[in-house]
Order: C-alpha cells, then sequence, then structure tokens
C-alpha cells in the first residue's frame, strides 16, 4: 500500500507546530511583561512570535530545504545593537525546541527564510508563528498555525492551540489541542499530551436558532455592530462566541459552534494568507465551507495576502449559502457592492 500523499509533511509539521507551541508556552510562564514590541501596522510582536518562526522554518528548511515560507515575522526588529536584547533572549528560546543550535546569524537566517512574496505557482509554505498574539498576551486564545500550499491550493493544516481546552464542556479541565488537516483526507484533533488523533467534523444543525457564531475580540479586526445585525437576521439568539486567532476555525471544526464571521472594518485592509490558510481548511475538511463576504472561495495564490477577497464568512455547508444572503443584506442594503 502507498503512504497517503503528503504523508512526510503532515508528519514534520505536526512536530515543528508542537515543538513551537512548546516554546510558547514556555515564554509565557517565564515573563511576558516587557516583552512586547509593536510593529508598523501598530500590532504587537513578542519574542515568542520570533522564536516560534526561528524554530519551525529550522525545521522546514531541514526537511524541506528548496521550499518557500511565507511568514508573518522578519527580523528587522532583531538587528543591529538596538536589536541585542530581543535577539539574546529569542535566541535562547529558540534553542531551547531545537536539538542542533542556531547562532545569532543562523537565527535570522532562519527567520528571514519568512520572507517569500506567494504566489500562483509551485510549493509554499504558510506561517503564522503566532496567530492572536494580543491573546497570546491576554493569556487566553492564540494559535501556532502552518500550511502547505501547492499552486495556490492550501493542501495541508496543522494548528496548535495551546490554551484552547480539549472539552469545550470542560473548561477548566486539559488545555493544549493540535488540529492536523490534509486535503481530501479529513480533519483530526489530538491532545498535546497524546498521539491519539481523532476525526472532528462540523455539527449539522436543524435550525439556525440553535447556532451559535463565532468572531475576533478585537473590534479593530472584525466588525461587531454588523455581526450583530446579521445573527439577528439569521435568528441566532446565542451571545457572541469571541475568541482570539484561528481556534475559532477550530472551534468550528469540532462542532462547538456553527459561523464565523469576520467582516471588514475597512476597506483597504486585505487579509494574510497566514491567518487564513490553515483554518478554512480545517474547516472545508470538517464538511464546511469558507468564502468571503460575497460568497467568493479565499484565493492564496495572489502572494501574501487574500488580494482579491474581502472579510471571512465560515459554516457548515447545509447553511452557509443562508449566511451569505444575510451577510449581503446588512452590508449592502441597497443590493450595491
Ligand atoms: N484591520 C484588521 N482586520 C482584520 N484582521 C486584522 C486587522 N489588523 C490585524 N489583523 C489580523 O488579525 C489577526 C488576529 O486575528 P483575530 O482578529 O481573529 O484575533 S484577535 O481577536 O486579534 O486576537 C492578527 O494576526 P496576528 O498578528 O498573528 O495576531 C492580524 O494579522
Ligand atoms: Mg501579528
Ligand atoms: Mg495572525
Ligand atoms: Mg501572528
Amino acid at each position: 500500500m502507498s503512504a497517503l500523499k503528503f504523508a512526510a509533511e503532515r508528519a514534520v509539521a505536526i512536530h515543528a507546530v508542537l515543538t513551537a507551541s512548546k516554546v510558547c508556552q514556555r515564554v509565557f510562564t517565564k515573563l511576558v511583561n516587557g516583552e512586547t514590541i509593536t510593529k508598523k501596522d501598530k500590532s504587537p510582536v513578542t519574542i515568542a512570535d520570533f522564536s516560534a518562526q526561528a524554530v519551525i522554518n529550522t525545521f522546514l528548511h531541514n526537511s524541506f530545504p528548496a521550499d518557500p515560507i511565507v511568514g508573518e515575522e522578519d527580523s528587522k526588529d532583531l538587528r543591529g545593537e538596538e536589536g541585542r536584547p530581543m535577539r539574546e533572549k529569542v535566541l535562547e528560546l529558540a534553542n531551547s525546541g531545537l536539538d542542533s543550535p542556531l547562532t545569532e546569524e543562523t537565527l535570522i537566517e532562519a527567520i528571514d527564510r519568512g520572507m517569500y512574496a506567494g504566489g500562483a505557482h509551485g510549493r509554499m509554505w504558510a506561517l503564522d508563528p503566532i496567530d492572536g498574539t494580543k491573546g497570546f498576551l491576554r493569556g487566553e486564545q492564540f494559535a501556532v498555525c502552518l500550511a502547505l500550499i501547492v499552486d495556490g491550493q492550501v493542501e495541508l493544516g496543522v494548528m496548535g492551540c495551546p490554551n484552547l481546552p480539549v472539552d469545550v464542556k470542560d473548561q477548566n479541565g486539559e488545555k493544549g489541542c493540535l488540529f492536523i488537516t490534509v486535503k481530501g483526507q479529513g480533519a483530526f484533533q489530538r491532545n498535546f499530551s497524546s498521539l491519539t488523533e481523532t476525526p472532528i467534523s462540523m455539527s449539522a444543525i436543524q435550525s439556525l436558532n440553535d447556532a451559535s457564531f463565532c468572531e475576533s475580540v478585537e473590534s479593530g479586526h472584525s466588525n461587531q455592530s454588523d455581526s450583530a445585525r446579521i445573527a439577528h437576521l439569521l435568528g441566532i439568539t446565542k451571545p457572541p462566541v469571541r475568541m482570539d486567532s484561528q481556534c475559532k476555525y477550530s472551534t468550528l471544526a469540532r462542532g462547538d459552534a456553527e459561523v464565523y464571521l469576520r467582516l471588514p472594518v475597512n476597506a483597504t485592509y486585505e487579509e494574510k494568507i497566514w491567518d487564513h490558510a490553515t483554518g478554512s481548511l480545517l474547516v472545508s475538511e470538517a464538511g464546511g465551507i469558507v468564502s468571503d463576504i460575497h460568497g467568493k472561495p479565499l484565493d492564496f495564490s495572489k502572494g501574501r495576502t487574500l488580494a482579491t477577497n474581502s472579510g471571512v464568512v465560515a459554516a457548515h455547508a447545509k447553511i452557509h449559502n443562508k449566511v451569505i444572503e444575510a451577510v449581503q443584506k446588512v452590508l449592502f442594503p441597497d443590493g450595491k457592492l
């Protein structure tokens, strides 16, 4: 019997994401105070974001040296005298997850291997070393997200969610979930503490009255007043589940919520491919449909951003159409785009 497609990539991605997730957990328990810097776009970045990107890029490079990587972070703020204090901490942390230690030079090289421009041809990895950095800093949800994209199609995704309860019904129980998906092979959940993978699928609710929807904690990332109006129109009565990061996608994929709305807050923001690659495949392999607010599939072939899409709407395949109709009614009441 031949091995399943992308078996080697799957194994490497699992090991890389799990190792990076544990590095992030170590950072959180040790610090975090005073270890944050802010990029020009005002988004926070911590020593954990850099260390996780260095660790994952190193694993990828060791196993698939020809594969380019589209990673969120770059080493600009770690360079020179100014960057020294942060660089030294990142080096120590990254090396805590690696068998062969990096030097300052190879650390910078590893991080900057994530600067690929993306595009429609060939293989590439998309990496968000910490998605939901704000959630990470608050001690809430964040996710380490890695995806393999081939010719513009997401083929594989692995997501580490260190703070996500293994069982939604036991919020104080064990935390730390790994989600794994390969196109055509389904979606799976594993606990950090166990090797057993369990298939997951979305819940097929009978009526939207029973549905719950997920959205960002940050109102600057998704328009929460529009989503409240859409929920009302759909007859959704439960309050929104506000959660940081791509944990929203895994929450849908394992059946804990039915709809994910990410509604543009301004006309110029382009969603980043690393913010959606892993999560969108998880949801579609678990029985859902992921599109933009117009019902158009997300197009990962346009470079580092989803330049031709606007927002995100994810829902069970049976109700996705209805959700898009409501989104359009609320966002474009005159039928004009
Ligand atoms: N204006 C705007 N609109 C939409 N999205 C934006 C915007 N600005 C930032 N970002 C990206 O949001 C990523 C965090 O995702 P979430 O909003 O789901 O989580 S959170 O509520 O911010 O914690 C966050 O990812 P990380 O930087 O990896 O945390 C950003 O890439
Ligand atoms: Mg960021
Ligand atoms: Mg992100
Ligand atoms: Mg990030």
